[in-house]
């Protein structure tokens, strides 16, 4: 099950949605055009529920007009900010088979990551799924932020790989 809720629904999503910023240093104001962020994405797992292995950018910069009108000119997704809302009795991890990791559900737990390199490259360190849910069932909602309006928040490093700046 997937939905989609909008910061500017409750004064609380605003919060969390400022509470990313403080906390990654990006802008994740949500704009009509231009937007740094998408709203907040919603998924529940049931038994069995998974999330198969992908990146969260598109790798064809042309799939880009894919998205709505507001994220047109918005870049890639530059990260994402992932929180967990439940506990998960088995199963469900979030794992990342190149960076050879895995995040455990925890309930108030969030993840953080960034899908680009500081050079604009896409991270294929990145990949990522959401392993089957076993014995529960799991809610998570996240943020995506791109690339519009991180210019001098996150400037771009002088070498194409350079590892992000900490
Ligand atoms: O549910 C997870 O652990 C991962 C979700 C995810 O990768 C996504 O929403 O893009
Ligand atoms: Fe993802």
């Amino acid at each position: 099950m997937r939905t989609w809720l909008d910061d500017n629904a409750s004064t609380l999503l605003l919060k969390l949605s400022r509470r990313i910023e403080d906390i990654t240093g990006l802008d994740t104001t949500l704009r009509t055009r231009f937007s740094s962020t998408e709203l907040f994405q919603v998924l529940n797992y049931g038994i069995g529920g998974q999330y198969d292995p992908h990146f969260d950018f598109y790798e064809d910069t042309k799939q880009l007009e894919m998205y709505p009108p507001s994220l047109q000119g918005s870049g890639e997704r530059l990260a994402t900010f992932l929180f967990y809302l439940t506990d998960v009795k088995f199963g469900g991890a979030t794992v990342f088979p190149n960076a050879g990791v895995r995040v455990k559900v925890a309930k108030n737990g969030a993840a953080f990551w960034y899908n680009l390199k500081t050079s604009g490259d896409l991270d294929k360190g990145t990949l990522h799924a959401g392993c089957p849910v076993l014995i529960g069932s799991k809610w998570v909602t996240n943020k995506w932020i791109h690339e519009y309006g991180q210019q001098f928040r996150r400037p771009c490093e002088l070498t194409r790989n350079s590892p992000p700046t900490p």
